[in-house]
């Protein structure tokens, strides 16, 4: 077996968290250490690391505690695996130059499900040739953060191959302030919030006489567990931040 790995979790509690941690008990390489709540003060958080001693945090905690998580990461010398979404692109810039300048291997991922990966990359080998595009995202409606994490990646790297055009009617007006979702460099983002939903997204393009469908639903969040094994092992030997699983993958 490779060397075991000490693994904690922020928001070991949560709908992912606990996913987490039923993941972790399955894998013996992989041992969990326990929650680390960075809510408590500087004292008990120094405490909990120095019981727990983990080489790695996997962070599924809120976007309003992901920043703070991650400089704790970098204090303690902690490689953090993210899935936590809403951070800035000036944090995640940030946290890209502080982790390469300390060498330590850092993954963010907006969304671990290998599916969801391929809806990106289907999505922007798609861009290239359909520059009409708009995307929705449906998301249980405990989601903090809209749109999701997956959505901006998405639109991120459609935006990167697209021709940039301006969509709809020169003239079209929205009678409901909102009707035609969210702008991103020129296309839209629509966010759906519904009970009985886990995560979805649907990547819709037009072109003269056709249109194209890209789909991917995650349908329970065991679909994340690959994704987040992978990321735990591969973090131990990488020096600096990296953004996405394609990353891993490719
Ligand atoms: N990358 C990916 O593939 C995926 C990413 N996500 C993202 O993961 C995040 C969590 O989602 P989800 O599990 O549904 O959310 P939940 O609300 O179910 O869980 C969040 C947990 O974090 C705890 N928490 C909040 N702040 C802290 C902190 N500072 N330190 C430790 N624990 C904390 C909460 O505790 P308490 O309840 O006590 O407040 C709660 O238990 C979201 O940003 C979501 O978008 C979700 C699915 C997949
Ligand atoms: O909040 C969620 O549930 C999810 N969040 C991530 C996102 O914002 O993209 C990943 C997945 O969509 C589930």
């Amino acid at each position: 077996m490779d060397k075991q790995i000490r693994v904690a979790v922020a928001g070991a509690n949560g709908r992912m968290g606990q996913e987490v941690v039923k993941m972790l008990a399955q894998d013996a390489q992989l041992i969990y250490t326990g929650n680390l709540d960075t809510r408590l003060g500087s004292e008990e958080i120094n405490k909990q690391m120095e019981e727990m001693k983990p080489d790695v945090l996997v962070d599924f905690t809120t976007p309003h505690s992901v920043y703070k998580n991650m400089e704790l990461c970098l204090a303690h010398g902690v490689r953090p695996v993210v899935g936590t979404t809403g951070l800035t692109p000036e944090q995640l810039q940030e946290m890209t130059d502080r982790y390469k300048e300390a060498g330590l291997g850092a993954i963010i991922a907006p969304n671990f499900a290998i599916g969801a990966i391929l809806c990106m990359k289907f999505a922007a080998m798609a861009a290239k040739y359909m520059p009409h595009v708009e995307i929705i995202e449906l998301h249980h409606d405990r989601k903090l953060d809209a749109p999701s994490g997956t959505a901006l990646k998405t639109a991120e790297m459609i935006a990167a191959v697209r021709q940039e055009l301006k969509q709809g009617h020169p003239e079209e007006a929205e009678t409901i302030p909102g009707a035609r979702g969210a702008e991103y460099e020129g296309f839209r983002i629509h966010s759906v919030r519904l009970p009985g939903m886990v995560a979805h997204q649907e990547v819709l393009f037009g072109s003269t006489g056709q249109t194209l469908s890209i789909r991917h639903d995650s349908i329970n969040r065991e679909s994340f567990m690959p994704g987040v094994n992978l990321a735990i092992k591969a973090v131990m030997s990488m020096y600096g931040l990296i953004y996405g699983l394609e990353h891993l993958i490719d």
